[in-house]
């Protein structure tokens, strides 16, 4: 890369760093719910516990929806490199809501009005897509962003002895190939969507680096802040689910961009891992 090509990149990763700085900052200490607490003190990264977030029907709705469609399949690992493995590093399996989200609507039209089992599927996805975006309205809400921001959900699921290791949920710096279109995650909101008690010994989301550990409980979240002020990944906030001892654990993954999605994007991106580029292995990170 020549001189100018340099300083372009570089300006560019100026004017990304400070819109992810303004991101991060915009949410700091405002969660629109009456049940939040913060779990950690002032000079500790941002973690608070948001207590009855969501009824348990409706978080019931959302597993059997994606259930209807087998949706859960073994958790992959988007890689640094961008590649995506299944590895011991994460045993559990997960839903990506992204199929509501990604049928468009003249093909919802077109399956509607072939009638018969099209026609069901037509109704199936509506039914899903309703559900995800009262979800992803109610989070924006809560947190006080605009609802673009909110990644597709991840639903989340561990058997007794499933885990996911401690990892962060940033996407690795400077070029987060894992990422959608080149966002950041300035924030995760974990919503727990079964309960685990206290007699399993596991089963908690648990911050090793802060001491903290949340047991599950039905329709509460825990929110946190990815990035420092600088907009840089705060490795303070590694994170593991631990792995249930005798129950079944879910969960939902709802992540914060640091700017809007646009289905295009993500089209795009889904288009991509259709046609996987060969590409050198090295990332470390591993998220999602
Ligand atoms: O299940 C948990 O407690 C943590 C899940 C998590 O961190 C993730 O899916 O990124
Ligand atoms: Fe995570």
């Amino acid at each position: 890369m020549g001189l100018i090509g340099a300083c372009w990149a570089w300006r560019r990763r100026g004017l990304d760093r400070l819109k992810r700085r303004a991101a991060v900052q915009e949410l700091s200490g405002v969660i629109n719910w009456t049940g939040s607490s913060r779990l950690t003190k002032e000079d500790d990264p941002e973690i608070y516990l948001i207590q009855g977030l969501f009824e348990a029907s409706q978080l019931e709705e959302l597993v059997a929806l994606c259930e209807q469609r087998q949706g859960f399949a073994p958790s992959v690992q988007r890689q640094a490199s961008g590649d995506v493995i299944v590895n011991q590093h994460r045993t559990s399996s997960s839903c990506p809501m992204l199929w509501p989200l990604m049928t468009p609507k003249d093909r919802l039209e077109q399956l509607r009005s072939m009638g018969g089992n099209e026609a069901k599927l037509a109704s199936q996805i509506e039914k899903e897509l309703q559900a995800v975006e009262a979800v992803q309205r109610r989070c924006a809400e809560v947190i006080g962003v605009d609802e673009n921001r909110i990644e597709p959900l991840q639903l989340v699921k561990y058997l007794p002895g499933q885990y996911y290791s401690p990892h962060m949920d940033t996407h690795e710096e400077p070029e987060r190939k894992s990422s959608y279109s080149g966002e950041q995650r300035t924030h995760t909101m974990l919503v727990f969507l079964s309960e685990v008690a206290e007699e399993d010994g596991g089963g908690h989301l648990h911050f090793p680096r802060l001491g903290i550990s949340v047991l599950p409980r039905v329709g509460d979240a825990v929110l946190w802040r990815n990035l420092t002020d600088d907009g840089e990944p705060d490795l303070r906030v590694l994170h593991e689910g631990v792995a249930p001892k005798q129950c079944q654990k879910l969960a939902m993954n709802v992540w914060v961009a640091d700017r809007p999605f646009s289905l295009n994007a993500i089209s795009a991106w889904q288009q991509k891992q259709a046609q996987p580029e060969p590409s050198s292995s090295s990332g470390s990170q591993f998220l999602d």
